[in-house]
């Protein structure tokens, strides 16, 4: 993997102190590099986990061509088109079981969904379309169905021999059931990977302390352990560190060298106290940018390292929604890759926008907003009311954050919108 000031200096307009939200995506993802080492999980540990190596699937599902109805397995080549046909009943097969011989012409056998066909069949047709015909017998109506129906064939849900799960796929529940249909009871799982977070600022108080005049509770330690964990990282949470040179040296060294990744939320802006930033570029390859988006303007990022270990550094500005922005647009995404998944882009949606809203081309806003169906059954989007970045409150009500782009100028009501809606942003 490339430094980070090579990547930058392949850059002809880069220009940190106006970075576009695009590049500052593409830097980061030329920087980051998954971890190497793999583990094996049972399976139901896997859920949520990243696939460490393709799994090629040692079994067809299903085994053998069954039934897809409860009904007579026929020969379709009996079923004459416009003509009923009365068909003897030679057997009957249920789940599990099977069918030794073969259906002459004139035969047919009773079947249940998921039964081997017998040989000679082809073609199911439901009980519901049949009659008793007595004496054993079964009348098929004229054109019921044509041949093939109802069957489902060996090997159509999962072929062996063939790619079942690709490499770097998040393990969801499906993946789980998928993974059990072949028998798999271990899979190779890329390592957890290791996030060491703390707030930086004289003015935080954790939990639990008295809040001192001009003082706030640190809240970024709890949305960044609630995005960690959603993301299935493993966390080293090191609470709140004072803005002096000696804690904040000590801080940074040990979530260097105990972690993969390092997050900090506060002091990257201009003020005065912030020797935060000095650190980070003492312990390594960092940069600092003023990214054309808001909220979110000041970040850094980078490569620290200590005592011969490195890691990959997010130093994310204090404003509490400006942390979970500046999480989910940059250090999600690097964080994915860190952990060997598939690159996927956050799903946007397009949404019609209920009110005017404004935006000026040549930055990013992303606003909370809700969406919801309106009586005339369209779904619409409407902002949180103030979007002040200190305003978590306004981001705990969203049920969605909408993009307004770059390029994008303000928006009437009824333009169509990219949301990115939180319900399954993992
Ligand atoms: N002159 C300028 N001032 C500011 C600029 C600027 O460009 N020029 N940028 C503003 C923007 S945008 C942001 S965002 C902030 C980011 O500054 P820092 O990263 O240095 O953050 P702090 O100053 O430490 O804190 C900002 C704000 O957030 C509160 N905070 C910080 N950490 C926490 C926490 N863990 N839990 C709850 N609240 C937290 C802190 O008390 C401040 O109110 O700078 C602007 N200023
Ligand atoms: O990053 Mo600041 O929160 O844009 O406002």
């Amino acid at each position: 993997m490339p430094s980070l000031s090579e990547v930058i200096s392949c850059l002809s307009d880069y220009d940190p102190n106006a970075l576009p939200v695009a590049q500052a995506q593409r830097i980061i993802r030329d920087v980051v590099a998954p971890v190497e080492a793999v583990e094996k999980v049972a399976l139901r540990s896997a859920l949520d986990r990243v696939l460490a190596h393709d799994i090629i699937s040692p079994i067809n599902v299903p085994q053998h061509d069954n039934s897809a109805m409860d009904g007579y397995a026929v020969r379709g080549a009996d079923l004459a088109p416009g003509a009923p046909a009365t068909l003897q009943i030679v057997a009957t097969i249920h789940a599990g079981g099977r069918f030794e011989g073969a259906v002459q012409a004139g035969q047919c056998v009773r079947i249940m969904t998921g039964a081997p066909m017998p040989a000679g069949c082809d073609t199911v047709v439901p009980q519901e379309f049949t009659q008793d015909a007595g004496e054993g017998r079964v009348t098929i109506p004229a054109d019921a169905v044509k041949t093939g129906d109802n069957r489902r064939l060996r090997g159509e849900d999962l072929e062996a021999g063939k790619p079942a799960l690709a490499a770097g796929k998040i393990l969801r529940p499906a993946d789980l059931g998928l993974l059990a249909s072949l028998g798999i009871a271990e899979v190779p799982v890329r390592r957890r990977l290791r996030v060491a977070f703390f707030s930086t600022g004289d003015e935080l108080r954790s939990i639990g302390e008295p809040l001192d005049a001009g003082c706030v509770y640190d809240s970024n330690r709890y949305t960044l352990y609630g995005m960690l964990k959603r993301l299935g990282c493993e966390i080293v949470d090191m609470g709140v560190v004072k803005d002096d040179p000696a804690s904040l040296e000590q801080a940074f060294r040990i979530a260097c060298e105990s972690a993969d990744a390092v997050i900090t939320s506060g002091g990257v802006s201009v003020g005065e106290a912030d020797y935060t930033k000095q650190m980070m570029a003492a312990l390594g390859d960092v940069t600092f940018w003023t990214i054309g988006m808001r909220p979110g303007r000041p970040m850094a990022f980078g490569k620290i390292s200590s005592n011969g270990k490195s890691a990959c550094l997010f130093g994310l500005p204090g404003n509490p929604v400006a942390v979970m922005v500046t999480f989910y647009f940059f250090a999600r995404d690097a964080l994915l890759r860190m952990m060997g998944a598939q690159p996927s882009r956050l799903p946007l949606m397009r949404v019609a926008s209920a009110a005017p809203v404004r935006k000026k081309p040549g930055r990013t806003e992303y606003q909370r907003g809700i969406v919801s169906t309106d009586e005339d059954g369209v779904q619409r989007v409407r902002i949180t009311g103030a979007q002040g970045s200190g305003i978590l409150r306004s981001m705990s009500e969203a049920n969605c954050i909408v993009v307004l782009h770059h390029e994008q100028d303000k928006v009437q009501a009824g333009d169509m919108v990219d949301v990115l809606l939180f319900e399954g942003l993992i």
